[in-house]
C-alpha cells in the first residue's frame, strides 16, 4: 500500500513527522506500507510556483491514500488567489472528488476536564460531522470583486448545490448513522437560503430510503448554539461545506483542543485524504509545541477507511488512549500545573505505547 505524505506549511511538517514515526513503527511490525513525501500549499509554491504542483497531484492520484499536515502562512497572503496555499488544498479535494468529509468529535475521558464545557456535559461525547467538501460557496461561480453601479468595489461569491451533490453526501451520512446511533441532524439555513431549501428537500427524500434512521433538521445558528448547550443530543450532523467548516472547529473545543480532531475526506470509492481539522497554526509554528494527536488519529482513519487495516487503526487509537491515560500532555491539552511535553515527545510516547 502506498501513502502520499504532504506535510504542507507551518506546524504541518512538525506534526506529520510524528505520524511518520508511528508508520515506521507499524512497518517494523510487518505492516505492508510505503510512503513518499511531496510539497503542497506554500511549500509547493516555494518549490514549483504552484500550491498544488503537478508532481504532487500525480503522486496523490497514484497513492492508495494521502496524509496531509496543513497549509497556509501569512507570508503568502498577498499572492493572487490561485497561488495561495489554501488553493492547493481546495484543488486536490476537487481533483480527487473527495466530497465526503468525516470529522468525528470524540471526547477521551481523560480530557473531559480540558473541554471548553463542563466535564459532565461532554463525558462520553461521540458525534460525527459529515461535511460536504467539493461544493457550496467554496467553489460556486461566478465569484470575484467588481465595480458596482455606484462605482464602489463589491466582492461576490456564489452559494450553489446541485441535487446530485446533496444526494450523495446525504447517503454517506445515513450510512454512517446506521453504524452508529441511527440519528441524522441535517444542518442548513433553509429559512433564508434557496440552496438550503433544496438541501432540505433532497435530504428528506434520501431519508425515506433509511426508515431506520431518525432525521431531524436544524438551522445552523441554532446548531452552533446547541453544540455548546447540549452536544450529546447529536449523533451524525450532516451539513454543507461552509457550515461544516465552522461547526467542526466549534466541535473541536468540546474535545479539549483543535489539536485532537482528525478528519477523512473520501471519494465514492473510499480513496481518501486524511488531515487534522486544524490549520498550520503560524502562531506556534517552529516551536515544537503543537499537538500531533489529530494527525496521528487521522493516520488511524487512513488505515481504517482507505487501506482496510482495521486492527492497525485500532492499535494506533488504543496507543493514543494509553498516552492520554498516562497523563502526557502537549500545551493545548495540559491541565493547570501539568508540565507540557513537546510535539516530538508526544509522538515518541505514542510510539512507545504501540
Ligand atoms: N486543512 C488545512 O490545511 C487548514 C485548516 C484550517 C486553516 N488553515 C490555514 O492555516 C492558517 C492559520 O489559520 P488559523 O490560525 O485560522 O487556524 P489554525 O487552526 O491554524 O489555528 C487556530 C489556533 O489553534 C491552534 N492550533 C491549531 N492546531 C494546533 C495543534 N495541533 N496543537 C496546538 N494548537 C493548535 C493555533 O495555535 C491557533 O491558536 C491559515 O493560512 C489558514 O488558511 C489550513
Ligand atoms: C484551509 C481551508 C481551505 C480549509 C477549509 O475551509 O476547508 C480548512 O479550514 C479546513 O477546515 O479544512
Ligand atoms: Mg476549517
Amino acid at each position: 500500500m502506498k501513502i502520499a505524505i504532504l506535510p504542507g506549511d507551518g506546524i504541518g511538517p512538525e506534526i506529520v513527522a510524528e505520524a511518520v514515526k508511528v508508520l515506521e513503527r507499524l512497518r517494523r511490525d510487518g505492516l505492508d506500507v510505503e510512503w513518499t513525501h511531496a510539497p503542497i500549499g506554500g511549500a509547493g509554491y516555494d518549490a514549483y510556483g504552484d500550491p498544488l504542483p503537478a508532481s504532487t497531484l500525480a503522486l496523490a492520484k497514484a497513492a492508495d491514500a494521502i496524509l496531509l499536515g496543513a497549509v497556509g502562512a501569512p507570508k503568502y497572503d498577498a499572492l493572487p488567489r490561485e497561488k495561495r496555499p489554501e488553493q492547493g488544498l481546495l484543488r486536490i479535494r476537487k481533483e480527487l472528488e473527495l466530497f465526503a468529509n468525516l470529522r468525528p468529535a470524540l471526547v477521551h475521558d481523560e480530557l473531559a476536564a480540558a473541554s471548553a464545557l463542563k466535564p459532565e456535559r461532554v463525558a462520553g461525547l461521540d458525534l460525527l460531522i459529515v461535511r460536504e467538501l467539493t461544493g457550496d460557496i467554496y467553489f460556486g461561480q461566478p465569484r470575484g470583486i467588481r465595480v458596482n453601479a455606484a462605482g464602489e468595489r463589491e466582492g461576490f461569491d456564489t452559494m450553489v448545490y446541485a441535487e446530485g451533490e446533496i444526494r450523495r453526501i446525504a447517503h454517506v451520512a445515513f450510512q454512517a448513522a446506521r453504524k452508529r446511533r441511527k440519528q441524522v441532524c441535517s444542518v442548513d439555513k433553509a429559512n433564508v437560503l434557496e440552496t438550503s431549501r433544496l438541501w432540505r428537500e433532497v435530504v428528506t427524500a434520501v431519508g425515506r430510503e433509511y426508515p431506520d434512521v431518525a432525521l431531524t433538521h436544524m438551522y445552523v445558528d441554532n446548531a452552533a448554539m446547541q453544540l455548546v448547550r447540549n452536544p450529546k443530543q447529536f449523533d451524525v450532523i450532516l451539513t454543507g461545506n461552509m457550515f461544516g467548516d465552522i461547526l467542526s472547529d466549534e466541535a473541536s473545543m468540546l474535545t479539549g483542543s483543535i489539536g485532537m480532531l482528525p478528519s477523512a475526506s473520501l471519494d465514492a470509492h473510499n480513496k481518501g485524504l486524511y488531515e487534522p481539522v486544524h490549520g498550520s497554526a503560524p502562531d506556534i509554528a517552529g516551536q515544537g509545541v503543537a499537538n500531533p494527536l489529530a494527525t496521528i488519529l487521522s493516520l488511524a482513519m487512513l488505515l481504517r477507511y482507505s487501506l482496510g487495516m482495521e486492527e492497525a487503526a485500532r492499535r494506533v487509537e488504543r496507543a493514543v488512549g494509553a498516552v492520554l491515560a498516562s497523563g502526557v500532555r502537549t500545551a493545548d491539552i495540559a491541565e493547570p500545573g501539568v508540565k507540557p511535553v513537546s510535539t516530538a515527545a508526544m509522538g515518541d510516547a505514542v510510539v512507545a505505547a504501540l
